[in-house]
């Protein structure tokens, strides 16, 4: 199982990141002091470290799921492959997605669980898994997803006044009775060769916040102004948090979405398999992604702000979060690739960052 085997020091010779810890304990309890902390990361790179959040062993029975599912046949795998139309739910295969424009191949292999049908279980309403999934729904899926979703509801809360939104205006695109692309993802990466190539392609997430559970470093952002990229060290007992472009569009560019991507785990970690498990909290299909200009004087400042710089962005895509996710999902896979525009469609937010 990934959470026993020791784990090699993350190595002190490559650039890092410095984020931001915040204490859920604090957020859950309105601690204004540490909404302000939120509040900066939110706005500055868009990620900090979550601690005290109580769902790890509730990840640790994920990462289980993981491993039992990515051990078996491949062709068993096969029969749940999420397929070529835009669609991510059920098991991807390493090499099926582009990691660039050039179409160079990714190397992870993912499973991916539609939180519409933990939710909904036992009846399948997206799609069906393989039988490691389906065995531990009860015992590990529905427990991990509750409280991932009372975690990231809890942050949204938090954002969502800050935006000066009325109450509950962000939870309202995000309700769990409404179908969604909100999933859970376990990630295996094999041992790459020294040297070896990006392992998941530059991209900023879909929706709108991410809830990301790292072992191995790999992880790395390109912060704001700069272009060297900085790996994320993982933190025991920290998840880790970042925005994705659906809330950083409902907010006028308030919040950031940043650009991330992962690398085969540095130093001596490079040795091991690489797992990493993400909650993925995505907007409701039909909700179209939009600044909220009309719900907070705050937000249509900053898009009137935005619009007045040279090259000024609209924050007004026209586009449903269902569209947005299954373009961006579909224009990666290799499978769809005609060449450098097919990546150039699977982007999002990131386009008005350096690539
Ligand atoms: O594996 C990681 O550390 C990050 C994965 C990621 O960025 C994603 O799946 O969107
Ligand atoms: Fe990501």
């Amino acid at each position: 199982m990934p959470s026993v085997i020791t784990i090699p020091p993350f190595p002190d010779d490559v650039p890092t990141v410095p984020l931001v810890v915040v204490d859920y304990s604090l957020i859950l309890q309105r601690d204004s002091a540490e909404i302000e902390r939120l509040w900066d990361a939110a706005r500055s790179l868009g990620f900090w470290y979550l601690k005290n959040h109580g769902v790890d062993m509730e990840a640790d029975a994920v990462f289980e799921m993981g491993a039992a599912t990515m051990q078996l046949p491949f062709e068993e795998k096969m029969r749940f492959e999420q397929g070529d139309d835009g669609n991510s739910f059920g098991y991807k295969a390493a090499g099926a997605n582009a990691t660039n424009a050039a179409g160079d191949l990714d190397t992870p292999e993912f499973i991916n669980i539609a939180h519409d049908d933990v939710y909904a279980w036992p009846k399948v309403v997206r799609r069906t898994y393989p039988s490691t999934v389906n065995e531990r729904m009860e015992s590990t899926m529905i427990p991990f997803v509750r409280k991932s979703t009372a975690v990231t509801h809890t942050i949204l809360a938090a954002l969502n006044d800050k935006l000066g939104l009325p109450e509950g205006a962000l939870a309202q695109l995000h309700r769990t009775d409404e179908f969604s692309a909100s999933e859970t993802r376990c990630i295996k990466s094999p041992v790459g060769a020294p040297g070896a190539k990006v392992s998941l392609g530059a991209h900023t997430d879909f929706g709108s916040l991410t809830f990301l559970h790292n072992r191995l470093g790999g992880l790395q952002v390109l912060p704001p102004g700069s272009d060297t990229w900085k790996y994320v060290k993982p933190l025991p007992g920290h998840a880790i948090c970042n925005l994705g472009d659906a809330v950083a569009i409902f907010s006028g560019g308030i919040v950031r979405s940043n650009i991330h991507r992962v690398m085969p785990p540095p130093g001596a970690q490079g040795q091991m398999e690489r797992w990493s498990m993400a909650f993925f909290l995505r907007p409701a299909n039909h909700v179209v992604l939009n600044a909220l200009t009309d719900q907070s004087p705050l937000i249509a400042d900053s898009v009137r702000k935005a619009q007045l710089l040279p090259g000024g962005r609209s924050f007004f895509t026209g586009e449903t979060a269902q569209d947005w996710f299954m373009r961006r999902i579909k224009n990666q896979r290799i499978k769809n690739r005609t060449g450098p525009e097919t990546w150039m469609s699977s982007r999002g937010t990131e386009r008005v960052q350096t690539e």
